[in-house]
């Protein structure tokens, strides 16, 4: 097991879980509370030019508090190194989910698609675009609940959500029609063209477009003609047909996504989402806190929201919180 002396005494890294491009992602646990947390290691040399990408997802990450999100927890760089800190989602990758059941049923399908829905419009409310959406990029937690991981594509226009982007990202498989023709596209709509095609993926068990040759993948999703299987009904058939529309202002928005009759039956209410500008303050987390490190639980309140959120201390607190949450004692090892 490879050593790394940032994190000597604050997490023991274990198994390696994802790996991809710059960086690899191995389970570990967070010392001082036990608790198990992902940790993704980039070797600064092998990012070279997306290095900046590394402080945008950072950037993006830090503002982004939303329960389908996943949560960052801390950031340690070295000379060599960064290390994401990041919330550990034990039900792995939506994709495998899939897999395994074959496809889901339609209920299920919206239970999971509710939450993508609120997640992608509190970004999008938030001026950011994901532009990586596919199942790989969607994990579950304990309860099954999802979050969306993986912001190192979004973007945040600097004149808002609905200015224009060039650059062409994001696997071309769930790339809509205008990101592949290298045209100018709106991050807002290229996410709803990449969640039709999660949701095709949830309800079907095999993806809309999809050719071992890359000229052919794009060939049909400039069609935008893919099978509608039989078990498929009428409400998400016309979803689906709404979500990949070729031509983007056609292509159904966000707002009317939340409200969409396939997305509210069943349910009371339209997907929402909450603006969450801060973590909420514990008494019982700051005070078993303040029991170790011998601070006041008001000074340690103090600097976790004077701070940049992503220390040792927030991280600590996060999970201390999330303990609590869970109906867990709220433990401190001493040796932190
Ligand atoms: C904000 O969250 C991010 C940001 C980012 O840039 C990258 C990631 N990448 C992750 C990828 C995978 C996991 C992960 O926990 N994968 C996982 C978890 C459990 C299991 C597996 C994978 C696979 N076998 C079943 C159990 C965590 C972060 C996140």
């Amino acid at each position: 097991m490879v050593r790394y002396a940032a994190l000597k005494g604050l997490y023991d890294l274990e198994k390696t879980i994802g790996s991809g491009g710059f960086a690899k992602v191995k389970l570990a646990t967070h010392i001082a509370t036990g608790e198990k947390v992902a940790i993704k290691i980039m070797d600064k040399i092998s990012l070279g030019d997306d290095l900046p990408r590394v402080k945008l997802e950072v950037q993006a990450l830090k503002t982004l508090l939303h329960q389908h999100i996943c949560r960052l927890y801390q950031v340690i760089e070295t000379d060599s190194h960064y290390f994401m800190v990041i919330e550990y989602c034990s039900g792995g990758e939506l994709f495998d989910h899939i897999v395994e059941k074959n496809r889901l049923s339609e209920t299920e399908s919206r239970k999971f698609f509710r939450q993508i829905v609120s997640a992608v419009a509190y970004l999008h409310s938030l001026g950011y675009a994901h532009r990586d959406l596919k199942p790989e990029n969607v994990l579950l937690d304990r309860e099954e609940n999802l979050k969306l991981i993986d912001f190192g594509l979004c973007a945040k226009p600097k004149n808002g959500i609905d200015s224009h982007l060039q650059t062409s990202c994001g696997s071309p498989t769930y790339a809509a029609p205008e990101l592949i023709l290298g045209k100018k596209y709106l991050g807002s709509e290229v996410d709803i063209w990449s969640m039709g095609v999660l949701l095709y993926a949830l309800l079907c068990g095999f993806l809309p477009f999809d050719d071992n040759s890359i000229e052919n993948l794009y060939r049909k999703i400039l069609s935008g003609k893919y099978d509608e299987p039989s078990w498929l009904s009428s409400s998400s058939k016309r979803l689906i047909r709404a979500m990949l529309q070729i031509d983007p202002k056609k292509r159904i928005t966000i707002q009317e996504l939340c409200n969409h009759p396939w997305i509210t039956a069943g349910f009371l209410n339209p997907v929402s989402f909450v603006h969450k500008t801060n973590f909420e303050k514990d008494d019982d987390v700051l005070s078993t806190m303040s029991a170790i490190c011998g601070e006041h639980a008001s000074d340690i309140w103090r600097k976790l929201v004077k701070s940049d959120r992503t220390d040792y201390r927030t991280a600590t607190y996060l999970l201390l919180l999330d303990r609590k949450l869970r109906g867990l004692s709220l433990r401190i090892s001493p040796s932190a």
